[in-house]
């Protein structure tokens, strides 16, 4: 059998290795030759099938005094020396209109332990509120939302198959030379149905001012940069890129020029059904991993008596107040692949939360029954972690924790995540926290007539919206909630239990360790804690 499961194990580490989390990419502008900028032959050729996009107008400006910038702006003469960047006055090569809009601008802010903080070490830039300006510029009508959705949800039939992704104007910014920057963050997500923003870099010349997006999954560390440099010599274009909420990015330094861009939170949203096209659902039966499961569950060697698995999701995902906490539809990338799959093959399963707490002596994980509506701590230090108001959490699943076999490690660190949440979002609100969080799905025994598994619909108990909060309301005295669930039929005693340190340590199934990043299977954690049951609702 544990061949089966190191097969499983491997096939797992390949979807997470290819795992996409920030996508990009470029529109050439439509100039019309009128400007005198034109897009080279190669670039026209490349083009072919793609959109190009009209030249951006940003209009803003006090009522009565509205102003109009064009992007690109229009090109010089050839012997107007070249411009300096930084200076902003009417003798750089910078456009009255764009000098007006770099004026408009108000310095730009983040969130730092829930306060909206001001600090140029940390971010430098001018933002302009979706109050102040409109702008002609729709990532819809040029395809970039296809895009975004195909590659970062393009599992799009969910449930009954109304799933999109939606993009929000949130900001205007401008990161000048010589130093404008913003350092490493995480965006703060507006409410639970955020999946990740959407950057769009218009055509103004500036050097510098790269975009580095991270994720770290399975122990690989993945980085992806945009760099949008442009001279007033490159075809112009409209740049873009987005990624999940949960990864790390920053803006590096701009060395010159001005770098101008629009920012989209994006939402997972349904859809209306024709939208939804058919043409880009996935079949998760063809997936590598779906076909181990499938051998795996039609061995009788396979956990006969059945059994838990457990696999560490490669996302962090939100603890929300109030409402539904949105999973699964807001499931993202890899962990909507394994969904897919899971489901595909009838299995049960359950997506609960993973936190860190910060005993006296050691760091705890914890793992919850399900995702609780979260409330904020009333005080906190600076660097502070949430730790403490973990009615959000329940009584730890002890016994769920020491049944599981584990098919992959917990992300290497969440402290990064957790910590630069909380210092610095781009925005000071605090309502929506992130943790890690785990799949749990039975493995039926198999009996007399093979595996026995579940119609599709009774197959998925995980905390959906409302059967969450109708289970909520009944949970005090009554077993049948699907909080209950976990404990009254996942943790059925199952004879197999004594296989599986062995599985767990002969597995190769460690990801190269360089050595910083501390990959653990949940063996290896501290047992967790005594918290107990308080209130059910916070
Ligand atoms: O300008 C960018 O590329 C990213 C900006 C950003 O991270 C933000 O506004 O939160
Ligand atoms: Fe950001």
């Amino acid at each position: 059998m544990e061949d089966i499961i190191l097969n499983i194990q491997r096939a797992l580490r390949s979807e997470a290795k290819n795992a996409t989390f920030a996508v990009g990419g470029h529109i050439p502008i439509n100039t019309g030759g009128e400007t005198g900028l034109e897009v080279d032959a190669d670039e026209k050729t490349s083009s072919r099938t793609a959109r190009t996009a009209e030249p951006v107008q940003i209009r803003f400006g006090e009522s009565g005094k509205g102003v109009t910038l064009t992007l690109p702006t229009e090109k010089k003469h050839s012997n107007t020396p070249s411009p300096s960047f930084e200076q902003t006055d009417g003798r750089s090569g910078v456009s009255h209109e764009l000098q007006q809009l770099l004026k408009a601008c108000a310095p730009a802010t983040f969130g730092r332990n829930g306060d909206e903080v001001h600090d140029e070490a940390y971010r430098k830039a001018g933002k302009l509120d979706t109050t102040a300006f409109t702008t002609s510029f729709c990532p819809y009508q040029l395809g970039i939302m296809d895009v975004v959705q195909q590659v970062l949800m393009p599992y799009n039939w969910i449930r009954k198959g109304n799933l999109g992704i939606r993009a929000e104007l949130y900001k205007l910014n401008a990161y000048s030379g010589p130093s404008g920057l913003f350092k490493p963050h995480v965006d703060t997500p507006r409410d639970e149905t955020q999946i990740g923003s959407l950057v769009i870099g218009l055509p103004v010349e500036h050097q510098g001012g790269q975009l580095a997006v991270r994720h770290t999954l399975e122990g690989f560390r993945q980085e992806v940069v945009f760099d949008w440099s442009q001279t007033s010599e490159d075809p112009p274009v409209v740049h873009w890129a987005a990624f999940y909420s949960d990864c790390e990015h920053e803006v590096l330094q701009v060395t010159s020029g001005h770098r101008i861009t629009l920012t989209y939170n994006l939402f997972s949203t349904t859809a209306s059904g024709h939208l939804a096209g058919k043409s880009n659902a996935l079949d998760p039966t063809k997936l590598p991993l779906y076909k181990s499961l499938k051998a795996a569950l039609a061995s009788q060697r396979f956990f006969p008596r059945g059994h838990l698995l457990g696999v560490n999701l490669a996302h962090h995902y939100g603890h929300t107040s109030e409402t539904d906490n949105f999973l699964p539809h807001s499931l993202k990338g890899a962990d909507m692949v394994l969904y897919e799959i899971f489901r595909a093959l009838k299995l049960p399963l359950y997506l609960l939360p993973l936190h860190d707490s910060h005993g006296d002596e050691q760091v705890e994980e914890l793992l919850g029954r399900k995702f609780w509506p979260f409330e904020l701590m009333d005080e906190f230090e600076e660097g502070e972690e949430i730790v403490a108001k973990s009615d959000f959490l329940e009584t730890v699943c002890d016994d769920l924790r020491d049944k599981v076999v584990w098919l992959n490690y917990a992300m290497a660190d969440t402290k990064a995540v957790q910590a630069v949440f909380l210092t610095h979002g781009n925005e000071p609100c605090m309502n929506v926290m992130y943790t890690k969080a785990v799949m749990i799905v039975k493995v039926p025994p198999f009996g007399r007539h093979g595996r026995k598994t579940f119609p599709e619909d009774e197959a998925i108990f995980e905390s959906e919206g409302s059967s969450l909060e109708e289970s909520d309301e009944e949970s005090d005295g009554n077993d049948d909630s699907s909080a209950m669930n976990i404990d009254a039929t996942l943790l059925e005693d199952d004879g197999n239990l004594e296989h599986e340190d062995s599985l767990l340590e002969g597995s190769e199934g460690k990801p190269d360790d360089d050595g910083d990043t501390s990959v653990t299977d949940i063996d290896a954690t501290p047992k967790a804690s005594e918290h107990t049951l308080r209130g059910r609702r916070p």
